[in-house]
C-alpha cells in the first residue's frame, strides 16, 4: 500500500509527501527523492498536515501519538487493531481529525449499507461473511469482513459467521451470504487493483485536512448521498 500511495501521490498536484516511513527504513523505489524514515525515527518526521497509515497494529500508537503531538490529521487503513487501539483513536478524535476505515473503496462503503438493509429485512436467515485475500495478509477475518459483520448485526441484532481464505495474489473479495429456506441472497464486492484503496485514502486525506477534530467516517466523507 505504501508503494501505491507514493506512486499515486506523486501524480497528484494537490499533494506533497514530506516523508515516507517503513518499519526498517528501507526505501521502496517509488519513494524517489522523498526522505524515508525507519519507524523508530518517526519523531524526526518533518512538519506535515496529514499522516496516512497503512502499516501493522504494532505501529499504530506511534503514528497516532505523533499526529496528536503535531496537531495533524490521521488517515489510517491498518486492520487488526485492538479494542484499546480503537479507544485511543476515539480519544484522539477529541483533539485532531482522525479517519480509520477497514476499506477505502467506494464499493464497500455502499455494500455495507446494502448489507444492513438486507439483514434487517431477513432477520431470521443465516448470515455468513466469506473473505478471500493474498497469502501475505496477516489478519483474519479481514477488517472489511468485520465491518460487514457489524452491518449485519446493525440490521438484525446479531452478527454473522466468518470464513477466511488466503490464496495467491487475491486483492480482496468479500461475500455476505444470507440463506433462508429454499433461497440464498449473496452480496459481493471484488477489488481487482490495490490502487482503489490508495486513491480512496489520498482523497480522504485531502478532505480530512480541512475538517476539525472528530472521528470522521469514510462513507460519510466520500459518499454523502449513499444513505444510512
Ligand atoms: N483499509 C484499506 O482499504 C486497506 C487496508 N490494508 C491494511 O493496511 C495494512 C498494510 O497492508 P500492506 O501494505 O499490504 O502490508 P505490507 O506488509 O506490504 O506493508 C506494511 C508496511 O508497514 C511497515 N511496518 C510494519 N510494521 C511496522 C511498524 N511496527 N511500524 C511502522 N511501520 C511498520 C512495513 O515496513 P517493512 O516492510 O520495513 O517492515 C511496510 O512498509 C494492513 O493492516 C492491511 O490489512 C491494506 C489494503 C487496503
Ligand atoms: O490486507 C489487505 O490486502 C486488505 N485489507 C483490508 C481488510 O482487511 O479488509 C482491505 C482490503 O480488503 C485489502
Amino acid at each position: 500500500m505504501g508503494r501505491a500511495l507514493l506512486r499515486l501521490a506523486a501524480e497528484d498536484a494537490r499533494l506533497f509527501v514530506v516523508a515516507a516511513v517503513t518499519g526498517s527504513g528501507r526505501a521502496p523505489e517509488e519513494a524517489r527523492d522523498t526522505p524515508v524514515l525507519a519507524a523508530d525515527a518517526l519523531a524526526k518526521a518533518p512538519p506535515f498536515d496529514v499522516a496516512i497509515d497503512f502499516s501493522q497494529p504494532a505501529g499504530f500508537e506511534a503514528v497516532l501519538g505523533l499526529c496528536q503531538e503535531r496537531g495533524a490529521a490521521l488517515v489510517s487503513g491498518t486492520t487488526g487493531l485492538s479494542a484499546d487501539q480503537f479507544a485511543a483513536l476515539d480519544a484522539a478524535g477529541r483533539r485532531i481529525p482522525v479517519l480509520w476505515a477497514a476499506n477505502f473503496s467506494a464499493g464497500v462503503a455502499v455494500l455495507a449499507e446494502l448489507v444492513r438493509q438486507a439483514a434487517a429485512a431477513l432477520p431470521g436467515w443465516d448470515a455468513d461473511v466469506v473473505e478471500a485475500h493474498h497469502v501475505h495478509k496477516k489478519d483474519a477475518p479481514s477488517g472489511t469482513a468485520l465491518q460487514l459483520g457489524a452491518a449485519v448485526a446493525a440490521g438484525r441484532g446479531r452478527g454473522p459467521a466468518y470464513a477466511s481464505l488466503r490464496a495467491g495474489d487475491i486483492v480482496g473479495e468479500h461475500t455476505v451470504q444470507l440463506a433462508g429456506p429454499g433461497e440464498r441472497l449473496e452480496l459481493i464486492h471484488r477489488a481487482t487493483n490495490r490502487d482503489i484503496f490508495a486513491r480512496g485514502a489520498l482523497e480522504a486525506a485531502l478532505r480530512l485536512a480541512r475538517l476539525g477534530p472528530g472521528r470522521h467516517e469514510f462513507g460519510r466523507l466520500m459518499l454523502p448521498g449513499a444513505g444510512r
